[in-house]
């Protein structure tokens, strides 16, 4: 009676909190399944997510296991079969859900120990009949097997090791089904693969609350991805581990690993309607892999996202972990709202094209921001502020990642990989930081945090603490919602890769809604531009008579100084540059 003698081990309330915090991320499994179809290929895929929330369009990926698993809805009711003041009334209801979900899933092992310990009566007849099923069934898987292991190849070989496990899961024997998740890892390549073997494995383990074999699988998903791993596989296994938190009673643990995992239904606005559209996602580590078919795929899917978005999410970068977090700390520190007034004073002070501080609440704007300019060294002014520090260090870490673009994007154009580089003088690339704060410090005044503009620059990118209300209009009109996954980069292109490509690579219209005050949310957005004295005009690579030349040539000071106050300002003057 293992489940049950572990279920009773277990302080009610963290039981009852973990099973509960499961279900409330899908609520269709709070009822049995009723049939006997298999809930878990019925439910692959129900994972409550953001529909935007998916993994890269990676052909290296494929989908994970369900969530949560529908063994913990059944161990639920055992649970709640188990505990005296649950009235008898729904403990009649509860042990026809468990006997219902035992004989759908032919749980022979299960029914023993029930019947055992009285909480099932014995039906000989469905016993036979079960074991009759599984032996009929085993004989099937390993046919299966025998058939793949001879004539086929090797994703069907594992493809049926892995049936085989999923149905020792299904009947609830709990060993052959680990002896046999190890056997189908043998047959596994690749990562994201080898990590849904850890969740089958993890699934096991909280059935019947395994803290060994749970805490063993959470270490091994995170070393599997130290090797790479999609983001949504990433997030999953927060939920996990933030359960395997909850039962250790480390709640500060769990509360965080739940809150990175969430989506962002806060982020809608029925005044601004915008789609869920998916996003492109280009992993950066795929850019830069020695592996040339690798590089060549993530190649592939980058000038796609340039020519058909203008917009991605880079996953796999090396922007440290720390360094994101130490600037938004500081960032927020920055903003408190207390010290606003010492802000206003402190800015009224400084040279207003090295710095600009704003706090707006009104129609057209609502936020407070800071812009720093952060390259080249001779630009940076002594920051007499707190953050010059860690923007200085964000910032070398942003450009890598910018250069390292730069050099992929030029490929994708047909040149060398410098052309971009050069073309734009990047080594002296007039870079500005845009610390941004929605709403303001101050009762926002409309939905508009910020409105709807292009930027400037080679790329723009975008890091922040929490997702909502970043919107970006597609090329094809539509408005879609930014749902940035956890660490990932949003990367835009600017204006000035528009020009240089004459429209080849373009810029997009975005803009911030506040959401009526319900978060407040911080980004850091970098303008990487050209150097300030670089002229920057069409390549003759992408003028010809099907596409004539669109834009004027200047210089990105000129560009900066046509619509702004000042250079750092940053406002986009690609109107003015556009060719009728
Ligand atoms: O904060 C955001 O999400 C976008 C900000 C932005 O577009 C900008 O600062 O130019
Ligand atoms: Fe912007």
């Amino acid at each position: 009676m293992v489940v049950v003698l572990a279920m009773k081990a277990i302080v009610s309330v963290e039981l009852a909190v973990i099973v509960h915090a499961l279900m409330l991320l899908d609520d269709p499994l709070l009822s049995l399944p009723s049939t006997s179809e298999n809930p878990i290929f019925r439910l692959r895929g129900s994972l409550r997510r953001h529909p935007n929330n998916r993994p890269p369009h990676s052909p290296l990926t494929s989908e994970p296991p369900p969530f949560p698993p529908p063994q913990l809805v059944l161990a639920d009711k055992l649970f709640l079969l188990k505990q005296p003041d649950v009235q008898d009334i729904d403990k009649v209801g509860f042990k026809e859900d468990v006997f219902t979900f035992v004989k759908d899933h032919d749980m022979v092992p299960l029914y023993e120990t029930l019947v055992a310990d009285s909480v099932l009566d014995m039906d000989r007849t469905l016993l036979d009949s079960m074991r009759a099923k599984i032996d009929d069934e085993l004989k099937k898987l390993d046919e299966k097997i025998a058939d793949a292991e001879e004539n086929l190849g090797e994703s069907e070989v594992r493809e049926a090791h892995l049936a085989k496990s999923l149905f020792f899961i299904r009947i609830g024997d709990k060993e052959k089904a680990l002896e046999h998740l190890k056997i189908t890892e043998t047959k596994t390549v690749a990562v994201g693969q080898k990590m849904d073997l850890v969740f089958y494995t993890l699934q096991l383990g909280f059935f019947d609350m395994d803290f060994d074999l749970i805490s063993k699988s959470i270490d091994k998903a995170k070393s599997l991805f130290e090797e790479g791993g999609d983001w949504e596989r990433k997030n999953r296994l927060k939920v996990y581990e933030g359960l395997y938190c909850m039962s250790t009673r480390n709640f500060e643990k769990a509360a965080t690993l739940f809150l990175d995992s969430i989506s962002p239904d806060h982020q809608h606005n029925d005044n601004y309607p915008a789609s869920d559209e998916e996003i492109p996602t280009i992993d950066y580590s795929m850019l830069l892999s020695d592996d040339t078919d690798q590089r060549s795929i993530a190649l592939q899917l980058l000038a796609h996202a340039c020519e058909e978005y203008g917009f991605f999410y880079l996953v796999n970068h090396t922007m440290p972990d720390d360094v994101l977090k130490t600037v938004l700390k500081r960032i927020s520190d920055y903003f408190d709202p207390k010290t606003v007034d010492e802000r206003r004073i402190s800015y009224k002070k400084h040279p207003s094209d090295k710095f600009q501080w704003r706090q707006n609440a009104n129609d057209g704007e609502n936020r407070e921001y800071l812009k720093v300019i952060a390259h080249p060294k001779d630009q940076v002014p002594s920051n007499p502020i707190s953050l010059s520090k860690v923007t200085e260090e964000y910032n070398n870490e942003m450009r890598k990642i910018a250069l390292g673009l730069a050099r992929a994007m030029s490929k994708n154009l047909g040149f060398d990989e410098n052309y971009i580089e050069k073309a734009l003088d990047m080594k002296l690339g007039f870079d500005v930081i845009t610390m941004n704060i929605y709403p303001p410090n101050s009762e926002a005044k409309s939905d508009i945090g910020l409105t709807d503009h292009t930027d400037p620059s080679f790329v723009i990118t975008l890091m922040q603490d929490v997702n909502g209300g970043l919107q970006i209009l597609s090329h094809q009109g539509n408005w879609i919602n930014v749902y940035i996954p956890h660490h990932a980069i949003l990367i835009q292109l600017g204006d000035h890769l528009e020009i240089l490509t004459n429209g080849k690579y373009k810029s997009h219209v975005h803009r911030v809604l506040v959401n009526n005050n319900k978060v407040q949310r911080i980004s850091i957005v970098t303008l990487h531009g050209p150097s300030l004295d670089k002229f920057v005009v069409p390549d003759t690579k992408f003028v010809d008579d099907e596409n004539p030349q669109t834009y004027i040539g200047m210089t990105y000071r000129e560009s900066l100084e046509a619509n702004g106050d000042n250079l750092i300002d940053l406002q986009s003057s690609l109107e003015l540059i556009k060719l009728a």
